[in-house]
This record gives structure tokens, C-alpha cells and sequence, in this order.
């Protein structure tokens, strides 16, 4: 690298910072000591703007560059592993500086550039100066590792330096007006913070992304990320960014809007908002660019934006809400259960576009029995709703507050109380989201006490925590689950199943339409009051509290089809698993859905369906894997069982497993069952030939030491 193509300033401050350099030329051209400037290590602004930054630089650069001062006294703030990595950094430095007082190139090439003398004299007279040269000239190479041909990396020094002559050429070149610094700011970013207009437009016009968050966090972090020395970091941020910002305060996410501000820079801040630049973005630390911003211009045209934006953005997810209604979201993930998803969907609608009473959250109970979907239908509202923020969910399992004493830790302990401190469950993570959708899993199981503060929350839509402090929570959604009634609503809902069933048959002369639509059944309001209405009294023995339910959902038996689709939905699943941890392709005929959907029980639900896919495929392929019988990349074919084969094993249909060769022959392997392991002929083998012309027992008679532990069944 041509010494004469880094600025001065550089090569000045350079030369001054690095630390072994430095103490080189101290010494060599004076054997001055450089005078320890110690900062004042309790550096705790965590402000953004400046300041301190360059108070600790020179902090830990003046004592680095104390020669006779211990290095572990040197470094006594600085993290052990960042002590040895700048150790290791400096053996480089010398390494790279001893070879270049060997070799004497790097001179010998500058020197003899500027047209200086080689002469004996000159050389001996210039000993000191030379090595100081060699070293600094090194460090600046090494430290800079400026790549000239880098042509994104010229965009970005282009945006610090205002050349939007430059920046408009290289952008026309084929650079990317997004690409990243490698400690991972934008050009844009550089140009916001520096305040820079002209390149603002430029970049903003050549389609750079006013949104896209820095990667950059602080120095500290990110030099422990990126594997770069701080003294490094702290240097490119200054010289490449900007020496305004703090080393210390975190910017991961912060957008170019955030720059801007930070910069008081209201011309900027206009620019990227008509660019599109979103006001409403947060940070890494959850800030919008708002936060930053000082009384004034900025901080009014922000504000005036964000209302704009605010409003566009509603008007955005109502158009959404209408081309991708609810109810089909939520069926790309629930099978069956139509009715639950419409009440539901229907109330969310109503909340969504104003028609409720905003006075009271939203609170539904979802009844009906095990693995049915009452749990996953909360969860996929929540991830509608805050789309996949994980504090948008909260789940408590009301089996846990059983006991009188257990409401302080749903709530918190008042003053004086033990783990008053602490705060309650609920009471915590409402707080840190006041609109989350909660889940209160088995309601029937809560203490009546429970009951009473939960009953306050849906009737006041707030909640007063241990400390007195009160968290307002209207804007809440509230789901119990409950098991009361379970079995009166499946007897229920196979009774109607097959009422629907018969008129369906009734009616396939007729129409195939009014078939399909029979699977739609409706629980009947006198079943409703008759019935689950005097459970739930006698349950929960308050009307106040059933009356503070908005909706009542009820979760029905699986048909037929929605198990096919259970069924399958498992297989994919397990497809998926083969093919990622074993290379192993999956594939099933029709007939094998009927077969596992027959080990359905309703008590169990969806859970039934895993638990037979489990038992009867996963079972099998584990064996057959461990038996080393599946080859990798090798494709498994399921079938049912034709009658010869049941005839022949004298059991009911089970599933034959089929491993499919290259040339797309078929073997059938019998797996035995593990507790068929155990006998001394045990462990076999067998693949047939496709139409079981050939028997060929692979796998050699094995005594009983031979034997694998048995399988254990996976249970859920
Ligand atoms: N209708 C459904 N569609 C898709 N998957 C389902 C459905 N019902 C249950 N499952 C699956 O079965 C498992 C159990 O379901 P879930 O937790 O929703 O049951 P639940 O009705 O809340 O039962 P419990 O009362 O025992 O908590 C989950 O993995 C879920 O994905």
C-alpha cells in the first residue's frame, strides 16, 4: 500500500495511537516518555452523543503507550481475553516489524519514492527514524487494511467525505447504495450522521434503504464479535463513521433516521422520512428515532410523521385484513374446528375495526377435551396479533395456583411479605405487555381467590399488583381453557357428526355440495343452556364470572377427513426430520392415512394421532436405522399390508415398509417388533424381493449378547 495515498491526518493519528508504534517513535526519536494520561475508569454516560469515547481512547492509548509500566497494570481495565488479544495483536506488529527492518523494502520503496538518499551517512544518521518509519508505516497497513480496489468500501468513505459526485459514479458503476461497512453501518447512515445533503439524495435516489438497521453495536461487542481488536473498532467507528457517538452506548438497529437525529439534522430527517424512511422503527434498545431527538425542529416533524405513519400503517393491515381474512390465516394452521375459528375470528374482527367496548378486554373460555387444538388456536391469535413477538403471548398454567396462599404469586406479595420484591407472574409480564394475549391454561383448577382477581381483570380491565402499582390492560386478549364438560361436549359432537352423516347420505343422490357442507355442524343453543351452562355454574359457582365471558367456544371430535389430515400433517413432519438428519426421502400411499387415522381416541385427540405415527412408522424406521438397514439417501416407501401378508403373520393390517432402490426396485423390510429382539433368532432382517419372489435373510442369526437395547417408545 502506497504510504502517499493515506491522508496525513491519518498516518499522524495513527502513528500517535498505535500502541507499539508509538512508544517506537517516542523513544527512538527522543526517548521522551510519554506521560500516562489516566482516565477516570468509572466512565458510566451511556448517552449516544458523545463524548466519552474519545476520553477513553486516549485513556487507554497514553496507557498502552507507557514502556515501563507492567502490561497487566497497563491494561487493568480491560477484559482478560481482550488483554491477550492485544498481545497477540502487538507480536504481529513486531513480527511485521522486524521483517520489515530486515528486508528495509517498505523503506527502501517510500524512500525511494520521495527521491530520498541511500547513501552509508544518510542511513546511519537516520537509523532511529528509519525503524520508527518501517513500524509506523507497518501498523498503518496492517490497521487500515484499506482494499483500493474495494469499491463499496470507497461508496462509504465517498458518503463520510461529502463527494456526491463520487458516490453518484460509483452507484452508476454497479455498487450497492446498501452495501455495509464491514463493522456493518450503511453509507447512508455515514452520510446522516455527517450531515452530508448532498449524498443523502444521492444514496436515497439510487435506491438505498432508508430503513436498514446498523449492525453495529459498540465497540466493546462488536469487537468481540467480529473478532477485531477494540483499539481497532474504536478507530474505524471515529474515523469512518463518526467521532461524535459514545463507544459505549449500543446502536444495533439504529436506521439512518435514528443517525439523523442524533445529529439534530432536521433537513436530513425530512428527506429520509419522504424517502420512506419509517419513524415508528425501534432500535435495538427499542427506541424509535423520537427518542433521541431534541426539543425542536426535528423532534416536531417526527412526531408529525409518525401520526402519518401510524395512520397508513392501519389503513395497510385493514386492506390486508380484508384480502387475507382471519379465519383463512388461522385454517392454514388448525384443521377441523371451523366453528371455534369463526366465533373467534369474528370477535377479533369486531375488536380490530371498533365495533367494541373498549371499557373491557376481550375475554373468551374454549372448552371441549384433550389435544383438540384449544392451546394452538391462542397461540396462532397471539402470533397474529404481535406477529411472532414472544412477549405478545403469555401463558399461565392455572393448575399451578391451586392453593389459596399461591395468589400472591400470581399477582406478588404485598410490602413485608416474602418475594415481595419479585413481583407476581402475571403481573410482570402484563406489564412488559399490556395488549398480550393471555392464556390462562385449565381455569378450572385455579383457586376461587384466583378466580376473584381474574373476574376484577375482565371487569375493569385492569390489575393492581403487590406493590399497588396498576397495570391497564383493556387492550388485552384473555383465553381460558378448560376441560369441564369435555365429555358431554364430544358425546355431543359425535352425536351430531353422525346425524349430519346420515343426512349426508340421505342427500348424495341430490347434491355433493350439501355433503360438504355437513361437516360444518353447530352445537344447538339449548344444548348450550341445558347442559354445559349448569356444569359451568356448578363449576365455577359465580355468575358474575360466566357473565364477564364474551364468548363461550366449543372445540368438537375430529371427522374422518380432518384425522387424514392430522395424519398427514404428522408425516410431513417426520418426512421433514428423515430428510434433514438422515438424508432419508419419506413417502406413503393413501391407504396408510386410513390406517393410522384408525388409532384416534377421542380422549386424546390430535395427541392419539402423534402417538400412533410414532408407534407404528417412527418406531419402525428407528429400528430398521439402527439395524443399519436404511442406506443414506435411500428413499422408504409406506404401504398397508395386502391380505396374503396378514394372512401369513396372522395379525391385523400393519404397515409394510419399502426401501426403494435406485433403479426403483422395492425391498419390504420386516422390521420385528422389539420385543421380538429378545428371543435367540431375534433381530432379523428380511428383504424381500418387490413381489416377495425372493427371500434373502441379511441379517445373520444373532445370539442373545447380540441383542440392542430395546427401543423405548417415544411418549408425549
Ligand atoms: N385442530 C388441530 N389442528 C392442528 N393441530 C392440532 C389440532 N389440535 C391439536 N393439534 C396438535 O396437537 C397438540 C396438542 O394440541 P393443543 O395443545 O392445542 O391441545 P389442547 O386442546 O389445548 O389440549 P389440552 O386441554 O390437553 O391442553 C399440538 O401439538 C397441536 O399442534
Amino acid at each position: 500500500m502506497l504510504l502517499s495515498s493515506v491522508p496525513t491526518r491519518l498516518i499522524a493519528r495513527r502513528a500517535r495511537s498505535l500502541s507499539p508504534c508509538s512508544r517506537v517513535l517516542q523513544t527512538s526519536a527522543g526517548g521522551a516518555t510519554c506521560q500516562v494520561i489516566r482516565d477516570t475508569p468509572a466512565e458510566t454516560n451511556r448517552n449516544p452523543l458523545v463524548s466519552t469515547s474519545r476520553v477513553s481512547r486516549r485513556g487507554i492509548l497514553a496507557e498502552e503507550s507507557s514502556g515501563n509500566v507492567n502490561p497487566s497494570v497497563q491494561y487493568h481495565h480491560l477484559a482478560p481475553r481482550w488483554l491477550s488479544q492485544l498481545q497477540n495483536r502487538r507480536s504481529s506488529w513486531a513480527a511485521l516489524a522486524s521483517r520489515g527492518r530486515n528486508n528495509n523494502q517498505y523503506w527502501e520503496e517510500s524512500g525511494h519514492g520521495r527521491g530520498e538518499g541511500k547513501g552509508t551517512d544518510g542511513q546511519a544518521s537516520r537509523a532511529g527514524l528509519a525503524s520508527a518509519g518501517v513500524l509506523s508505516a507497518a501498523a498503518v497497513a496492517f490497521c487500515l487494511r484499506k482494499d483500493s480496489d474495494n469499491k463499496g468500501d470507497a461508496l462509504l468513505e465517498a458518503a463520510r467525505t461529502n463527494n456526491g459526485e463520487d458516490v453518484v459514479r460509483l452507484v452508476k458503476d454497479g455498487v450497492d447504495p446498501n452495501h455495509r461497512h464491514r463493522l456493518g453501518w450503511t453509507a447512508l447512515m455515514v452520510a446522516a450522521m455527517n450531515r452530508q445533503h448532498s449524498v443523502v439524495k444521492a444514496l436515497l435516489e439510487a435506491g438505498a434503504d432508508p430503513n436498514a438497521g446498523d449492525h453495529f453495536n459498540n465497540v466493546y461487542d462488536t469487537s468481540r464479535e467480529k473478532g477485531i481488536h477494540s483499539l481497532e473498532v474504536l478507530v474505524s467507528r471515529e474515523d469512518e463513521f463518526s467521532s461524535r457517538l459514545s463507544s459505549r452506548a449500543g446502536f444495533r438497529g439504529c436506521t439512518a433516521l435514528h443517525y439523523a437525529t442524533l445529529a439534530d439534522d432536521p433537513r436530513t430527517v425530512q428527506m429520509l422520512l419522504e424517502a420512506g424512511a419509517n419513524p415508528l422503527q425501534t432500535n435495538g434498545l427499542g427506541h424509535t428515532p423520537r427518542v433521541y431527538a431534541k426539543e425542536g425542529d426535528v423532534s416536531t416533524v417526527l412526531q408529525e410523521w409518525e401520526g402519518k405513519f401510524q395512520e397508513a400503517q392501519a389503513r395497510r393491515e385493514a386492506e390486508e385484513r380484508r384480502r387475507f381474512p382471519l379465519e383463512r390465516r388461522l385454517k392454514e394452521h388448525i384443521i377441523g374446528q371451523e366453528g371455534a375459528i369463526n366465533t373467534v375470528a369474528s370477535a377479533i374482527r369486531r375488536k380490530e375495526n371498533g365495533w367494541y367496548d373498549e371499557e373491557h378486554p376481550l375475554v373468551f373460555l374454549f372448552l371441549g377435551s384433550s389435544g383438540i387444538g384449544k392451546t394452538e388456536l391462542a397461540k396462532q391469535v397471539a402470533r397474529y396479533m404481535h406477529k411472532d413477538v414472544k412477549k405478545g403471548f403469555i401463558r399461565m398454567d392455572m393448575s399451578e395456583f391451586q392453593e389459596k396462599h399461591e395468589v400472591a404469586k400470581f399477582i406478588g406479595s404485598p410490602p413485608g411479605y416474602v418475594g415481595h420484591e419479585e413481583g407476581g407472574q402475571l403481573t410482570k409480564l402484563l406489564k412488559a405487555c399490556p395488549n398480550a394475549v393471555v392464556l390462562f391454561d385449565e381455569v378450572d383448577k385455579a383457586h376461587p381467590d384466583v378466580l376473584t382477581i381474574m373476574l376484577q381483570l375482565f371487569d375493569e380491565g385492569r390489575l393492581t399488583d403487590g406493590k399497588g402499582k396498576t397495570i391497564e390492560c383493556k387492550d388485552a386478549i384473555f383465553i381460558m381453557t378448560s376441560n369441564v364438560a369435555s365429555d358431554e361436549i364430544a358425546q355431543h359432537g359425535l352425536q351430531l357428526r353422525r346425524e349430519a352423516e346420515e343426512i349426508s347420505r340421505r342427500k348424495l343422490v341430490e347434491s355433493l355440495d350439501d355433503v360438504q357442507k355437513s361437516n360444518d355442524i353447530q352445537i344447538s343453543r339449548q344444548f348450550k343452556e341445558s347442559v354445559i351452562r349448569p356444569i359451568l355454574k356448578a363449576h365455577f359457582r359465580r355468575d358474575e364470572f360466566l357473565g364477564r365471558i364474551n364468548e363461550i367456544v366449543y372445540f368438537l371430535p375430529f371427522c374422518h377427513s380432518e384425522l387424514l389430515q392430522l395424519v398427514s400433517k404428522e408425516l410431513n413432519f417426520w418426512a421433514k426430520k428423515a430428510k434433514q438428519r438422515h438424508g432419508i426421502t419419506l413417502q406413503w400411499e393413501r391407504p396408510v392415512l386410513d390406517l393410522l387415522a384408525g388409532g384416534y381416541n377421542v380422549h386424546y385427540g390430535a395427541r392419539s394421532i402423534k402417538h400412533e405415527v410414532e408407534r407404528r412408522v417412527v418406531n419402525q424406521l428407528a429400528a430398521a436405522y439402527e439395524q443399519e438397514l436404511l442406506p443414506k439417501g435411500c428413499t422408504l416407501r409406506l404401504s398397508v399390508q395386502d391380505e396374503e401378508e396378514q394372512e401369513e403373520k396372522k395379525s391385523p393390517p400393519g404397515l409394510r415398509l419399502q426401501v426403494v432402490g435406485e433403479d426403483s426396485s422395492a425391498r419390504t423390510l420386516d422390521i420385528r417388533p422389539p420385543s421380538a429382539l429378545t428371543t435367540n433368532v431375534s433381530a432379523r432382517a428380511y428383504y424381500h424381493q418387490h413381489h416377495h419372489t425372493r427371500v434373502t435373510q441379511v441379517d445373520a442369526l444373532r445370539t442373545q449378547d447380540d441383542v440392542p437395547p430395546v427401543l423405548a417408545v417415544p411418549q408425549r
